[in-house]
């Protein structure tokens, strides 16, 4: 039997039930819910990963939908509770959801939420400050000056990289994969390479366009590359930000195999998920190699980190705060909490999960659709008239 869990309750007479696993910035997700006949429950125990048993604890014999979060593993056993509780919705606060199987979701006629889009330009934010911190050396240079070491300018200190001019790799050049390209291209001059299953048109033409402007200004203009492997892009960059997303094709990506025929002085950044590098090898690299710097938010057994990284000087370690702005987290909070509302309420499915700008604005009532499910096809789900 599982332990019952301390929950805060908002709108007790609502008719659906619905269950958030934690507290979440912002209020107009609450707002959303309470407004539209549902009472919310929010888990409030002071515990970070809830276990599946907790989670059953939660969902009870009467559920209509749950918003949950990325550390949580849904699996069979908790969307099977769900459906037998009279739910057929579950959310991630998140866009990715390597943690759900959607497959069990099918079998279960559960829809599945995500949280595209709100977070693009926060976590592409994110993954240019661990490339400056890397190739700068931020976070060596801060611990030497607390540590009272600085005892003068000297020609040699905390010497890093320079960006401009120098290339930026990107695999997966996908909604946070091309915004952080635009960042390092806008902002230091960089040349791109990149690696993705598919064409980043959109990327490309604005490499294009910013090239001719610096040209025409008299600068030398940037260059894009869509590398034929990953290999190329290892090879050829001086700095390679990973932001594909987490499956049996990512999975330690980055290997020893793959370290090995990196620049020696490369920075790699990690804000998609630990996994995508094998972090034991990294680690081994980084010790054999001190000019070689990385940048992580993730890691590949969270919250943990493999034994020796938190000891490498030419780490920056960061945890998992990629999309943590406010505005971001009250958007993802607020996406979360339509899609599961959504479905309970039988609405269709957003047409577009790269546009939720409508459901985000503060003062308007937010359109009648799911924003982002990602198994809508699978289950049947209808597709909202844009
Ligand atoms: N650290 C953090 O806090 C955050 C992490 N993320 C992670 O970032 C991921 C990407 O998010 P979005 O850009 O919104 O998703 P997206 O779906 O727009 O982009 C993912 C890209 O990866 C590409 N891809 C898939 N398999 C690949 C492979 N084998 N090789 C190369 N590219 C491949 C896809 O074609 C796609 O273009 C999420 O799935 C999530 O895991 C997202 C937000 C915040
Ligand atoms: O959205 C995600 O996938 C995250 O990792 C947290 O924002």
């Amino acid at each position: 039997m599982a332990k019952p869990v301390s929950i805060q309750v908002w709108n007790p007479s609502g008719k659906y039930r619905v269950v958030s696993t934690k507290s979440m910035p912002g209020t107009r997700w609450i707002r959303l819910l309470t407004d539209n006949d549902c009472r919310l429950e929010i888990c409030t125990e002071h515990k970070t990963i809830l276990s599946v048993d907790d989670i059953l604890a939660l969902i009870g014999d009467r559920c209509d939908g749950v918003i949950g979060q990325l550390t949580e593993d849904w699996g069979d056993v908790l969307f099977s509770a769900l459906k037998r509780a009279g739910g057929t919705v579950f959310s991630n606060m998140a866009v990715g959801y390597n943690n759900v199987d959607v497959e069990a979701a099918n079998r279960n006629g559960i829809a599945i939420g995500n949280t595209p889009g709100v977070l693009t330009e926060t976590t592409a934010e994110l993954a240019a400050s661990l490339s400056l911190a890397a190739a700068r050396r931020i976070v060596e240079a801060d611990q030497f000056m607390r540590a009272g070491l600085y005892d003068g300018w000297l020609p040699h200190l905390f010497v890093g990289n320079l960006l401009k001019g120098q290339t930026v790799g990107v695999i997966g050049a996908g909604r946070i994969g091309s915004a952080y390209a635009r960042m390092m291209i806008e902002g230091f001059k960089m040349n791109l390479i990149y690696y993705d299953l598919y064409q980043a048109t959109r990327l490309e033409n604005f490499v294009t366009a910013y090239g001719q402007f610096l040209k025409a200004n008299g600068e030398e203009p940037v260059t894009w590359k869509r590398a034929a492997t990953m290999e190329d892009v290892l090879r050829e960059a001086d700095v390679i930000s990973l932001h594909p997303v987490l499956d049996k094709t990512t999975y330690h990506l980055i290997n020893p195999e793959r370290l090995a025929i990196m620049k020696k002085e490369a920075v790699l950044v990690n804000a998609s998920r630990g996994p995508v590098i094998d972090e034991a090898a990294l680690v081994e690299h980084l010790k054999a190699n001190p000019m070689f710097r990385v940048g992580l938010d993730v890691f590949e057994d969270e919250p943990y980190m493999k034994p020796g990284l938190a000891d490498m000087k030419n780490a920056v370690v960061v945890p998992h705060i990629a999309s943590a702005s406010k505005w971001t987290r009250e958007g993802m909070a607020t996406l979360s909490a339509l899609n599961v509302l959504g479905k309970i309420k039988g609405y269709p499915v957003w047409g577009n999960p790269n546009q939720v700008e409508p459901f985000l604005q503060e003062n308007l009532t937010p359109p009648p659709a799911c924003p982002s499910i990602v198994n809508a096809k699978q289950i049947g789900l209808p597709s909202a008239k844009l």
